[in-house]
């Protein structure tokens, strides 16, 4: 499993100083859609030169106009986009073969799908998304009764690869590798984190994932 870092900042300054500090514990550069409404896709190509070793993870959550949408984010570096898993098939086969093109990954966001998700997730599979991230966003958590573990029993019975966002957490994160995600995506529980270098350390630890190269090489040259 890789441990995917999500930048949910508001600024390009603020992203790169997140990006810096928690490179050493993380596999993916996530640029969250706020930071990419805020920014632009520009700041997909700032966060690749930066970091040209991870894998940039843009966070489009594409939801008409897949193809064009994709092409902007894969032209300035980005390896993987989002298209929503709700959006028309059409818009969702626009991006796979803005992948294909380019020979970089299109992910199938299947944020606000809660009822028939299982299903959902195959028929997205079935255009050819590379793996969908099953996920519950921001305000779905706010409610007092939301449990990640919906998200754990649909990637179990999809039988498709997929990543788990939702408030992972240190707490969580073993059972999100235990239910077989490809990829743990963390946003909070990072860049809230009073130190996100430790708290990335403390996620990647937790979950019993080895180092990684860049940590090794640091951890070498020191
Ligand atoms: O995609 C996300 C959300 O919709 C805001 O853009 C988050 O990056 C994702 O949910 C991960 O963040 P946490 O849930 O805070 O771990």
């Amino acid at each position: 499993m890789k441990l995917q870092v999500a930048l949910d900042v508001a600024t390009l300054g603020d992203a790169l100083t997140l990006a810096r500090q928690v490179a050493d514990y993380v596999d993916i550069l996530e640029l969250g859609t706020p930071l990419i409404k805020s920014e632009g896709v520009s700041a997909i190509g700032a966060i690749k030169s930066a970091h040209p070793d991870k894998l940039v993870f843009a966070d489009l959550k594409t939801a008409d106009a897949g193809e064009l949408e994709a092409d902007l984010a894969f032209a300035e570096g980005a390896d993987v986009v989002t298209v929503m898993g709700t959006a028309d098939d059409d818009t969702i086969s626009g991006a796979v073969a803005a992948g294909k093109r380019a020979g970089r990954k299109v992910v199938a966001d299947m944020i606000t799908v809660v009822e028939g998700r299982v299903q959902r997730i195959r028929e997205v599979s079935e255009l050819g998304v590379d793996f969908v991230e099953i996920h519950a966003g921001l305000d779905e958590q706010a409610r007092p009764d939301y449990s990640i573990e919906s998200l754990l029993v649909d990637g179990r019975e999809a039988g498709v690869p997929f990543s788990i966002a939702g408030g992972v957490s240190v707490h969580t994160i073993a059972s999100v590798k235990e239910a077989g995600a490809e990829v743990a995506v963390v946003g909070g529980s990072i860049y809230s984190a009073d130190d996100p270098a430790a708290a990335a350390k403390a996620l990647r630890e937790a979950a019993g994932l080895p180092p990684t190269t860049s940590d090794v090489s640091t951890a070498a040259a020191g």
